[in-house]
């Protein structure tokens, strides 16, 4: 399970147009989805993930749909944003929960908390955890289900400069493994260090895909979205 495709995806929300028939592939690697503020990145992730419905279009992850897929959290792990945790519950707790529910064993739990480097806080309760741990416990808890496809909105959100190092390393190793990681940011001289190719998009339209110019991802970048500034 490692292919992501995008097909005529549209999606309007009352007279607002957040994405416009938009195509794009996504291989094994790393590849990062980028667009200025309000470019239809959230809304076309939450779609992927079968969150919200498209207005006309669709994506798939090997030909499926997101609610076609017998296992989603083996197949799909996800990190939207850093919230929706049950501030009593410890880290550990939270993750048993995401378990149980998958159908997933519970050595998985300890298997993740120690990859997202989390085991010596996995007793405590998440209301006391920082920004940059909750990143890392949302990491833990897409990568529970050992999925082969993970799309991470914002990973980088919160962590701080050993944390980012730590992030681009868990990155290249997924990829290595022959995983396919869609990841938006806004840390351009980040995505270029990770990314093996780049989506960029916006006011809700597709304007490149492909590998980033030799001379920077911010030239390419701001120079690819200039009109919709
Ligand atoms: N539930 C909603 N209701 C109405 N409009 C929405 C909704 N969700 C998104 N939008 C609009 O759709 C457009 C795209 O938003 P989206 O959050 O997908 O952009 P983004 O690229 O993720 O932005 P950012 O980088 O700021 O997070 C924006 O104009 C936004 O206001």
């Amino acid at each position: 399970m490692t292919h992501v495709r995008v097909t005529g995806l549209t999606k309007r929300f009352g007279t607002v147009e957040a994405v416009g028939d938009l195509d794009f592939d996504v291989t094994p690697g790393v590849t990062g989805f980028l667009g200025p503020n309000g470019a239809g990145k959230t809304t076309t992730l939450r779609i992927v993930l079968g969150l919200i419905r498209p207005t006309a279009g669709a994506a798939t992850i090997d030909g499926r749909r997101y609610a076609e897929l017998r296992h989603p959290r083996r197949a799909v792990g996800a990190v939207l944003e850093a919230t929706g945790f049950h501030p009593a519950r410890t880290a550990r707790q939270h993750l048993m929960v995401l378990a149980t529910a998958a159908g997933i064993p519970a050595e998985r739990v300890d298997r993740v908390l120690d990859q997202v480097e989390l085991t010596a806080a996995a007793q405590r309760r998440v209301g006391g955890f920082s920004l940059g741990m909750r990143q890392r416990l949302g990491l833990a808890g897409a990568l529970l289900g050992d999925p082969g496809v993970l799309i991470l909105d914002e990973p980088a959100n919160g962590l701080d400069p050993a944390g980012m190092a730590w992030l681009r390393g868990l990155l290249r190793s997924l990829a290595g493994e022959g995983r396919t990681v869609l990841v938006s940011s806004h840390v351009l001289a980040e995505v270029d260090r990770v990314a093996d190719r780049v989506i960029v998009i916006s006011g809700g339209r597709l304007r490149f895909a492909g590998l980033s110019d030799e001379g920077g991802l911010e030239p390419m970048f701001l120079r690819l979205t200039k009109e919709t500034r």
